[in-house]
């Protein structure tokens, strides 16, 4: 019984999601073009979950779901629903319901113009990691390849591709797209992981979309993440320069999308410069962790395989301990942060405090681009809380960046996690919950405009 109620919420919820993680080797039926459908939330489609074909034989079920005009005219993806059903036996493992992700995986190195980026390349292509890596640069105009990764090439990279004449967020995408398609076709098997450098000048949004809204690249490739380079020096300027109205300010918006973000060139500053940078940059991004370095010497696996947009990773993004700075790597004493904030977007450090319910609200909207979480324990409606993030995401998905959460959901035995980019969502049951373990939910929301008191008093009406 508690697994035929699962089964049912999960596939709610996916209702307004999603593509899935696919096994490998399961057969695509229906084909993906005839699954594509748009993000539609439950609120819409009341009746979506009698489309469901349940089936006890694979552990991924395919929804068809119908259009629905006004959210085919702004929404940009279309996605496949797909939800994992495997039914659980007794000896049935029960702890995690996230198929494995075989696909390639694929790193965004993105930044300001001079950041750091092609030095962070040079310095992950020489490193002793046994990775071999296909690298697709994206610069403007003619670039001597060899003199920018020389190192890269010394190290005997196993493919460097140049994207030319156009920035990857917007004329070359489709460029984008073949590259990734004649990359796995010809050589698959013959890398590992793919790393993409992009302009100094690129909005990573519609990057990071190729690799959900494209077939050829969501099959064989996923997004590992996102890695942004922030230049210590300069980034204070960048940050605040006020663009024409609807004009995106790259600096933001690279920081707002990271996974993880590298404070670079900190030997070209002083301390309370830096301190102040990361400062700012918590104010927009609190998920991504965070760290300083020269150079962009960094351990590998700070940057590869980092699961940033993993469904079986949302703990650690969402749990407060995952967005604090890493300072294994330098000596000197900073303002890092152990606080657990569930507004992130403002700057006050309440040290080591751990609210979970009642903390109050000293911040509530911020027009630009912030943080905001949500801890609350308790289990949610789940009628309500479709209604709840299906209309917020029909409503302000151009705003939601990035989200990620863990939910705790009445009858369902598991914890549930998401995590959407703009109108892409994604979600699935993940393991049970501990016996006594509290059912704390955990949601955090990168965007513009984020009003915390309306997500939170929203949110807080879902809980039964
Ligand atoms: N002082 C100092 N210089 C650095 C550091 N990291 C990189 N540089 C230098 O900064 C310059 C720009 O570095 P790149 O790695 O080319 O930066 P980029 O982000 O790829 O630059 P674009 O492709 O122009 O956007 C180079 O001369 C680097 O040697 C650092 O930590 N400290």
């Amino acid at each position: 019984m508690a697994t035929l109620i699962s089964t049912d919420l999960a596939t709610t919820f996916i209702n307004f999601t999603s593509r899935c993680h696919r096994h490998r080797h399961q057969p695509q039926t229906p084909p993906l073009s005839v699954i594509r459908t748009t993000v539609l939330p439950l609120l819409f489609k009341p009746t979506t979950i009698s489309t469901l074909s349940l089936s006890s034989k694979t552990n991924c079920t395919i929804i068809s779901t119908s259009n629905f005009s006004k959210t085919n005219r702004f929404r940009r993806f279309s996605v496949s629903a797909v939800a994992t059903t495997t039914p659980q036996t007794e000896d049935s493992d029960v702890s995690s319901k996230i198929p494995p992700d075989n696909r390639i995986p694929a790193t965004i190195i993105t930044g300001f113009l001079g950041s750091g980026k092609t030095t962070l390349l040079n310095h992950i292509l020489t490193a002793d990691h046994g990775k071999r890596i296909a690298v697709i640069e994206n610069e403007y105009g003619e670039i001597d390849i060899d003199g920018s990764l020389v190192a890269a090439k010394a190290a005997g990279t196993e493919d460097i591709i140049m994207l030319n004449n156009g920035c990857l967020c917007c004329t070359v995408r489709g460029d984008l797209v073949r590259m990734i398609g004649e990359l796995v076709n010809k050589k698959k098997g013959k890398f590992d992981h793919i790393v993409i450098e992009t302009t100094g000048l690129a909005n990573p949004a519609p990057i990071i979309q190729t690799f959900y809204s494209e077939d050829q690249v969501f099959n064989d490739v996923k997004l590992d993440g996102v890695v942004t380079l922030v230049d210590a020096k300069h980034a204070g300027f960048h940050l605040d320069e006020v663009k024409p109205k609807g004009v995106v300010n790259e600096a933001v918006e690279q920081i707002a999308y990271a996974d993880r973000i590298i404070v670079n060139k900190t030997d070209l500053v002083g301390e309370p410069e830096i301190a102040s940078l990361v400062k700012r940059i918590r104010n927009i991004n609190r998920m991504a962790h965070l760290k300083r370095t020269e150079f962009g010497k960094v351990d590998l696996d700070y940057v590869l395989g980092i699961g940033g947009f993993d469904l079986e990773r949302i703990e650690s993004s969402v749990n407060d301990e995952g967005g604090k700075e890493d300072h294994a790597h330098h000596s000197h004493d900073h303002d890092h942060d152990h606080d657990h904030h569930h507004h992130h977007h403002d700057e006050h450090d309440h040290k080591h405090e751990h609210h979970h319910d009642d903390h109050s609200l000293d911040h509530t909207h911020d027009p630009g681009v912030s943080s905001v979480s949500i801890v609350c324990e308790g289990s949610l409606d789940l009628e309500k809380a479709n209604i709840w993030l299906g209309t917020l995401l029909l409503e302000c998905s151009e705003d939601i960046y990035r989200m990620k959460g863990l939910l705790s959901v009445q009858g369902m035995d598991e914890r549930f996690v998401f995590q959407g980019v703009h109108d892409m969502f994604q979600g699935s049951p993940d393991r049970l919950w501990g016996t006594d373990e509290p059912r704390v939910n955990k949601i955090v929301f990168i965007g513009k405009n984020l009003n915390a008191l309306e997500l939170e008093k929203g949110f807080k009406a879902c809980l039964l």
